[in-house]
């Protein structure tokens, strides 16, 4: 029996566990949150624990994008990584960042990204997370047809973004502009972003944020 998860050497201790061919286990069930994560804040925090709590997943992928399919400008791929990470800290190990959007290149469309999974893990059952204020966008997106046929769609209830068919209650009316925005005005989103994301964004000096000095002795 092996031990499996979304990056090749996680240092995390509660990996998924992979069912091997002989063994009667369930499908591992793992629900992708892909986004731009420029930066993550408490609503992809709320929307990833919703689905963890009530959708019947064993864990939740981050997937930031690599190239932005509609050409968003980001912070660094690796800052946004590091950021998501200190993101998964705040849960007990079911929360995982992965990188395979690098790996996979091409235009960012969600549709190559999961075929990729679902051919490098035919032993996963895969979800995609999306939010509510997606769905306007879906017209624009790659074979979002192919996508349901090779994953279970969940549309979060995001606020502020009502529609027919979403699951649950209206989550936090949080965005990362708005993280952005108070950031730009020399505010501290301490509220709508995990210190310890924070951290990471002011000790690599992200959006604009002046890098602290270090004192000479
Ligand atoms: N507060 C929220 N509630 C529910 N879903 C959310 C929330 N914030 C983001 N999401 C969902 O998470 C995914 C990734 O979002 P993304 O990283 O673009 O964050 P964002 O806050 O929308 O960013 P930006 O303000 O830069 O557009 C999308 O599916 C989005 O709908
Ligand atoms: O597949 C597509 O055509 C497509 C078009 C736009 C966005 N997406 C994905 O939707 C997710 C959320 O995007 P965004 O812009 O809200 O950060 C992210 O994983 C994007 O790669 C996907």
């Amino acid at each position: 029996m092996g031990t499996w998860c979304c990056r090749r050497r996680c240092s995390r201790s509660t990996r998924v566990r992979r069912s091997s061919p002989s063994s009667k286990r369930p499908a591992v069930k793992v629900a992708l949150l892909g986004g731009s994560f420029n930066p993550p804040h408490v609503g992809h925090l709320m929307a990833a624990t919703y689905v963890h709590a009530t959708q019947g997943v064993d864990a939740v992928w981050l997937m930031p994008s690599f190239h932005h399919p509609f050409g968003k400008q980001l912070e660094s791929f690796e800052q946004r990584v590091r950021m998501c990470d200190a993101l998964c800290q705040e849960t007990s190990g079911w929360l995982q960042t992965s990188q395979v959007e690098r790996e996979v290149g091409g235009g960012g469309r969600t549709v190559d990204t999961l075929a990729f999974l679902v051919e490098r893990h035919p032993d996963i059952q895969f979800s995609l997370i999306i939010g509510s204020d997606i769905l306007r966008d879906l017209p624009h997106w790659k074979d979002f047809d192919r996508i349901q046929q090779m994953a279970r769609v969940l549309v979060l209830y995001r606020a502020g973004y009502p529609a027919p068919n979403t699951v649950g209650p209206p989550l936090a009316e949080v965005s990362s502009t708005q993280v952005r925005e108070q950031l730009a005005r020399g505010m501290e989103p301490s509220e709508l972003v995990p210190a310890g994301v924070l951290k990471v964004a002011r000790e690599a000096g992200l959006f604009g944020l002046a890098i602290p000095r270090v004192r000479a002795e």
